[in-house]
């Protein structure tokens, strides 16, 4: 079986990470999201002025696209951005892997959010299938496609702070952690890698929280996104934080010490140090958390400010998502 391996280089802040890909040749920067499960591109089909920056795929440049007639998709994320457009299908490679006659659907349209962030040239989802958008047939994701192929069906994320980390596919590297890897099983019904989460720990005194919101392990999504009264009991133990709405959320003097957070994976606590738990500044003197409140959505959403703390499984062959220290 096969195993392939791509670096995830980080954006601006670790707001998202991009991974190279070849489609039908031509290579673009994508933003693995294992919270979604489409695969779509900046393409020729969308107006010029929305593509300035980018990398846009063209169709009548590969010799193996073939068009998917009357098949469209449209999705909106958690964020308010979106895209939409038509589909075909090509060979996609990631690090050496390829999965032939893969859906590739290509935007006609895309929110403001995609026409700015001109690193950006798509999405490729590593959810599972069951919530991918195309119509009237739902396409599997990349992964799925090659899935068979792999020497194991799994995948495993190793995201770096300021640094690049990679994405590997059909086996775990030992060498990219340390300590044994902790397992939860995860419910996939939803389409995302979810999992319980039904306690917490605050500078090191733990709390359960019964009533706590099922997580997903989501590298599309740069933030810790944690139920709102648990984000409001970390912020508490934050001198001079305060929940900004014109910020969009939790602020708090740089200067302030930030308590260590631990969150439930399974019944695993993984902690994430205070000292790595900043997002990004606000002004000279004001900063923005990692942890912010998922606004009581019901899901709490773990995004990058895990992953670069801690080494991750997505092991589809049992159902299980898994950390590990690194
Ligand atoms: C947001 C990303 C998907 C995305 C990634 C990047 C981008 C830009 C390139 C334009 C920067 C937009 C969108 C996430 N992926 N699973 C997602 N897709 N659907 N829900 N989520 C997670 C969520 C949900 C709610 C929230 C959130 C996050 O941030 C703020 O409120």
């Amino acid at each position: 079986g096969e195993t392939a391996e791509v670096t995830a280089s980080p954006e601006a802040n670790d707001a998202e990470y991009l991974s190279p890909v070849s489609i039908g040749g031509q290579t673009l920067n994508l933003d693995f999201d294992t919270g979604s499960a489409d695969l779509w591109v900046f393409s020729t089909e969308l107006p010029t002025s929305e593509t300035s920056g980018h990398t846009t795929f063209d169709p009548s440049k590969s010799s193996t696209f073939k068009k998917y007639d009357g098949a469209t998709w449209k999705i909106s994320y958690g964020d308010g951005s979106g895209a939409s457009g038509d589909v075909g299908f090509d060979n996609v490679a990631i690090g050496g892997a390829t999965a032939t006659s893969q859906a590739v659907e290509l935007a006609t349209s895309v929110s403001s959010q995609f026409v700015s962030d001109q690193a950006n040239d798509g999405l490729l989802g590593l959810a599972f299938s069951n919530i991918n958008t195309v119509s009237p047939t739902k396409q599997k994701t990349w992964f799925e496609t090659i899935k068979s192929q792999l020497e194991n069906p799994l995948f495993t994320a190793d995201l770096e702070k300021d640094a690049s980390g990679t994405y590997d596919f059909g086996n775990i590297d030992s060498s990219k952690y340390t300590g044994d890897i902790h397992y939860a099983p995860v419910d996939k019904s939803g389409g995302f890698w979810e999992f319980n989460s039904k306690s917490y720990s605050i500078g090191g005194t733990k709390s359960s929280c019964t009533t706590c919101s099922p997580a997903i392990a989501d590298t599309g999504t740069s933030l810790l996104l944690v139920d709102d009264d648990v984000a409001k009991a970390y912020y508490a133990q934050v001198d001079g934080s305060k929940n900004d709405s014109t910020q969009g959320g939790y602020v708090y003097p740089c200067s302030s010490n930030l308590p260590d957070f631990g969150i439930a994976i399974g019944d695993y606590i993984a902690v994430l140090k205070g000292s790595d738990l900043t997002y990004a500044n606000v002004d000279s003197s004001t900063c923005f958390g990692g942890i912010q409140s998922n606004a009581n959505s019901g899901m709490q959403i773990f995004g990058d400010v895990m992953f670069k703390q801690y080494f991750a499984v997505f092991d589809a062959g049992n159902t299980q998502f898994g950390v590990a220290s690194k």
